[in-house]
């Protein structure tokens, strides 16, 4: 589903990511890690178009987007969870996933009911404004906002930053029920290693902007190995 043959992204003159390369199948979970400031959010910027590719190409289903702008990338089915949460304050809840709506043109919509069942805290909630919700609400509601675009990339940065350890597994659980019921691509970039671990079937392990290692098989279950690359 998304290939990137030796990409260079980033600021200006100053290249973040590096001579990457990066596979994901269609259907798979795969998790991005790598410690702070790695440039784990400028390489998932860079694949939905909101940080310059500089070298390299980026293939998505089969043709070059590298070009394409972020919007054109969100009509082919490419939906993000931006780091934290970044849900529209002033707007209520339906209003939040109103907005999602207008993104993904390939695929059509899905219902507010899904995602209703997927997160019913946020229907008992839906008149409320974002700005007032929780920050494990303000999550769900990321969530579902990329969610009724009927994505079938699903990109996520740090969804379960700053957000209670009750619920992270809880996240996970959704994010690992999405990707079996609707067929979800999921790319997460995560810090939390337990979550990587319950739902990543491979893992890219980061560092100086470049992949430095792929995770698979029961490697994902070593603790030690992952939290190599966590660790500052
Ligand atoms: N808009 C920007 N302009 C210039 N430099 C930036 C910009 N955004 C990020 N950077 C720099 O790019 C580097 C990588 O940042 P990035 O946010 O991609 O890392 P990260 O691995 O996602 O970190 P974290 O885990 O803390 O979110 C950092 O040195 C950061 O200061």
């Amino acid at each position: 589903m998304l290939k990137i043959n030796n990409m260079e992204a980033g600021y200006g003159k100053i290249m973040i990511v590096r001579d990457l390369d990066l596979v994901i199948e269609s259907k798979e979970i795969v998790s991005i890690i790598g410690r702070n400031g790695i440039g784990k959010s400028t390489l998932v910027k860079s694949i939905i178009g909101l940080v310059p590719i500089n070298k390299g190409e980026l293939i998505y289903n089969s043709k070059a987007v590298t070009n394409k702008k972020a919007h054109e990338r969100a009509w082919e089915g490419m939906g993000y969870v931006p780091q934290g949460h970044q849900v529209f304050p002033m707007l209520t809840v339906e209003e939040n996933l109103r907005m999602g709506k207008l993104i993904n043109k390939k695929s059509g919509n899905l219902d507010f009911e899904i995602i209703y069942n997927y997160f019913p805290k946020l229907f008992e909630r839906r008149k409320q404004k974002a700005g007032t919700l929780s920050g494990g609400e303000q999550a769900a509601l990321s969530l579902g906002r990329a969610l009724v675009g009927n994505p079938e990339l699903l990109i996520l940065d740090e969804p379960t930053e700053g957000i209670q350890p009750n619920l992270v597994q809880e996240i996970g659980e959704i994010i690992k029920q999405i990707n079996k019921d609707l067929g979800i691509t999921v790319l997460l970039v995560e810090q939390h290693i337990g979550l990587i671990q319950a739902i990543s079937q491979r893992c890219y392990a980061m560092d100086k902007g470049k992949i430095a290692q792929e995770i698979q098989g029961d490697d994902i279950k070593n603790y030690d190995l992952l939290k190599e690359y966590l660790a500052v």
